[in-house]
């Protein structure tokens, strides 16, 4: 489980990113967190990790407060995934995805074979393990991103709009993907997106942030839809509507 305890998060410059966030995130369950642009979604997932730490208030981690645990050793632990796959690019796809069992002393021979495994798990063909990542097409770069982040075999795995740079086709047949891996997998996922049919799609709690990321409502999917919290969730959603109808 991770907990937010009156997590605040002001940088530097003055911007008020978080404010007073309390919220459960719960085990083995996809949580996902919608907001339109600048709500602090990236900023609240970095904390997870530790690539931002709060200002005020705790975040832990079946209750361990991160702040005394060692920042590197922590962010290996957690699997991460980002926008753009944010894989090496003179690295192949085999070396990308064990990186950090390599980083962290496990055997060549030993990362190889698991990271070949994962590509089995995440819908790769072996044949693409000695590719570079531009010569791989967009879809299959996330599914490398994918496979990478859970080479250290992590309980958490974090995902910043991991499908937000693919077309819409490839997109749904990602969302559909990480429906699969998850049941497989079990996972603690946290995901970023801004797109509220994205989060109802795959995330089993929903948590919509307003601007100064500030908590608008968190609860499974059909909660946010037949009891919204206030008119920022109706609008939000509703916003979402007209997209679903056209796709
Ligand atoms: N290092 C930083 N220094 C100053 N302000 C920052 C920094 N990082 C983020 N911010 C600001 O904090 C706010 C929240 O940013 P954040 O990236 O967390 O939002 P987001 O909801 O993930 O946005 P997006 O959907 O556009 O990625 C924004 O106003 C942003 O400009």
């Amino acid at each position: 489980m991770i907990e937010f305890r009156a997590v605040t998060k002001r940088f530097p410059d003055g911007t008020l990113a978080v404010t007073d966030l309390d919220l459960i995130i719960p085990p083995h369950q996809v949580t996902v967190f919608v907001g339109s642009s600048g709500s602090g979604k990236t900023t609240i997932l970095r904390m997870i990790n530790r690539m931002v730490d709060p200002t005020s208030g705790s975040v832990l981690i079946d209750d361990v407060d991160i702040a005394t645990l060692e920042p590197v050793a922590l962010r290996r632990s957690i699997g991460y995934v980002m926008q753009n796959s944010g894989l090496l690019p003179h690295r192949t796809v085999i070396d990308n995805i064990a990186t950090v069992p390599l980083l962290d002393g496990v055997k060549r021979a030993e990362a190889h074979k698991r990271a070949y495994e994962l590509m089995d798990v995440v819908g790769l063909e072996r044949s693409l393990a000695t590719r570079y990542p531009a010569q791989l097409s967009g879809g299959q770069q996330q599914r490398v991103g994918v496979a990478r982040g859970l080479a250290a075999d992590p309980n958490i795995l974090l995902m910043d709009e991991p499908f937000g740079a693919v077309d819409p086709l490839v997109r749904a047949e990602l969302q559909v993907e990480l429906q699969r891996l998850q049941r497989e997998l079990g996972k603690t996922v946290v995901f970023v997106t801004h797109d509220i049919d994205e989060a109802f799609l795959i995330g089993d709690q929903v948590v919509l942030f307003k601007p100064g990321g500030i908590l608008a409502q968190a609860g499974p999917p059909a909660e946010l839809l037949q009891h919204p919290a206030d008119d920022f969730v109706t609008s939000f959603i509703d916003a979402g509507r007209p997209r679903s109808i056209l796709r």
